[in-house]
């Protein structure tokens, strides 16, 4: 699903009328038929509020489509002066239908008793400034009178900022709002969820793949994610579903590495080996599936002429999580980035989070290793360090610092946080799954388990962190309907069969 602000709505408009010479009252109609498909059918009784501009001229052409199925439809006009030219053509058809249009706001309290259903037009992407006076009277009246009705909002809820969310003095509560073409970016503001009621975002005659130039923000979507599936073949066998070399965990940290191989193993891998101290036993009886390498923590180099096999060997390394910061944890590190190519000749892939992520940004010349081959999976904090711009200067302007960040190192690039982004430096992807009940320790393990998983099992290292970002997510908002709260453990039991529900 394409994501876009205000600016998007109006350049997808712009490209429409002028590259595709759609007219703009064509747009607006396509817009209305594509709304009222979402109107129950048994619903008799509207009250359509409309404003001056295009979403009021929305909000005309909703009325007519309505009275031509015989619904008992009445107006509210605000405005009838200064109004957009579409809305005023809108306006006109209206009033020649005979559809009864009110304009005196004494008369709309009434207007809101007597109705079931409130359709609202009063502002979408044009909303420019602070609320006040005789708009704000109407939002609140609407809210007020809202009891046993139904409200519609035609694209915004009135009110809401479609670039930030920020509410601009006031704003409709609705019950649904159908949006045109893009969800639109203030709609990711947790706090106004229910301003917004259910969100449907529907078209209005364009092709989404040919407006993909002007739009390269997406909000995922499980169809989406199912486009990426990878059918699997059935004369493979386990060395086509990946090599994953993990190192994770370390002496009062083993929980983190086994979380790693678990997730690992439980989302498809073929085969899973993790660099772990000699004496970690534990991963043997949390996950049998896994291979260990053993490592003499004593003498690190000892290991590295074996290991250097075990790397050519892997498809994906996965980096990071409750390896410490230490010197030994940097030579490893080192070590594991010190070939490109594997002995197939292959890139080997390489996910990079928690200590591996910290590393890094205190040892800047290894971002030349594993540049065109990587993913990081940071927080806010991480990657904060990694960016030296503030966590509260990220969360102002994350898509622009990552992109920009993926684009000068050439990494992709997973952002963690309640709006997830993964991003090549081209395009972002906002992940639209997960809660604040699976925010606990072990998650983010979790999570780089599936990634590494999904990139042995080919997918390209973008795919497999959407992928993997939307997976982990989904697995806790379906467990969220029956328990309260959600650890590693259970998302790793869970993945394998949302992963076949989902593909
Ligand atoms: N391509 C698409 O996706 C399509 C989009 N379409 C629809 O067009 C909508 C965008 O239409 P739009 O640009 O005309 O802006 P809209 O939201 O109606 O508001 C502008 C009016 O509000 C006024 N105004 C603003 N702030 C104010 C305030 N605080 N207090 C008071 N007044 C204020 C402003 O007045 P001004 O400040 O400019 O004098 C102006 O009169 C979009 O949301 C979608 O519904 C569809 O038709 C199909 C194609
Ligand atoms: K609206």
């Amino acid at each position: 699903m394409l994501l876009g602000g205000n600016e998007t709505t109006r350049k997808i408009d712009s490209f429409a009328i002028n590259e595709l010479k759609i007219p703009s009252i064509v747009l607006m109609e396509n817009a209305a038929i594509s709304f009222v498909k979402h109107i129950d059918d048994n619903e008799d009784n509207f009250l359509i509020i409309c404003g001056k501009g295009n979403n009021g001229g929305d909000g005309y052409t909703i009325a007519r489509q309505l009275f031509s199925k015989n619904k008992n439809v009445k107006i509210f006009c605000i405005s009838n002066e200064n109004m957009s030219h579409d809305c005023f053509v809108n306006y006109e058809i209206c009033k020649n239908m005979g559809i009864e249009i009110f304009y005196k706001i004494e008369e709309l309290d009434r207007l809101l008793l007597e109705c079931d259903v409130v359709i609202e037009g009063i502002f979408g992407t044009g909303l420019n400034s602070e609320i006040k006076g005789k708009y704000h009277e109407i939002i609140e009246k609407i809210n007020f009178l809202n009891k046993n009705k139904i409200i519609y909002s035609i694209d915004i809820p009135s009110g809401i900022n479609g670039d930030t969310g920020e509410i601009m003095g006031i704003s409709v509560k609705s019950d649904i709002t159908i949006s045109f073409v893009t969800y639109k970016k203030g709609f990711l503001k947790s706090d106004i969820k229910n301003y917004l009621g259910k969100v449907v975002i529907e078209n209005i005659g364009l092709n989404e793949n040919k407006i993909s130039h002007i739009v390269n923000e997406y909000y995922l979507t499980p169809e989406m994610i199912k486009s990426f599936h990878i059918k699997r073949n059935e004369n493979s066998h386990k060395g086509d579903f990946g090599k994953v070399l993990i190192f994770a965990g370390s002496s009062g940290f083993y929980g983190a590495g086994n979380i790693v191989a678990k997730s690992c193993m439980r989302s498809g891998a073929g085969l899973t080996t993790v660099i772990t101290d000699k004496n970690n036993f534990s991963l043997n009886v949390f996950v049998p599936e896994a291979m260990s390498f053993p490592v003499n923590f004593e003498n690190i180099e000892e290991n590295f002429e074996k290991l250097e096999n075990k790397i050519l060997n892997s498809d994906v390394i996965a980096i990071g999580p409750g390896i410490g910061k230490s010197h030994k944890a940097l030579k490893i590190f080192e070590k594991l980035i010190s070939f490109e190519k594997n002995y197939k000749g292959n890139n080997i892939k390489l996910v990079l989070d928690a200590d591996a992520l910290n590393l890094l940004s205190e040892n800047r010349e290894l971002f030349e290793k594993i540049k065109n081959r990587s993913i990081l999976t940071p927080h806010v904090v991480e990657f904060s360090r990694l960016t030296g711009f503030s966590p509260e200067e990220i969360n102002k302007d994350k898509f622009e610092i990552a992109k920009e960040f993926s684009q000068k190192y050439r990494i992709n690039l997973l952002l963690k946080g309640e709006n997830t982004i993964i991003t090549n430096g081209e395009k972002i992807f906002v992940n639209s799954t997960g809660n604040s009940h699976m925010a606990n320790g072990g998650m983010g393990d979790c999570l780089t388990g599936i990634i590494c998983s999904l990139a042995g099992q080919k997918y390209d290292l973008l795919e497999s962190a959407i992928i993997g970002a939307y997976l982990h997510g989904k697995v806790a908002d379906e467990l969220l309907k029956k328990q309260y709260i959600i650890n590693a453990t259970h998302i790793i039991e869970n993945i394998s069969g949302f992963m076949n529900k989902i593909f």
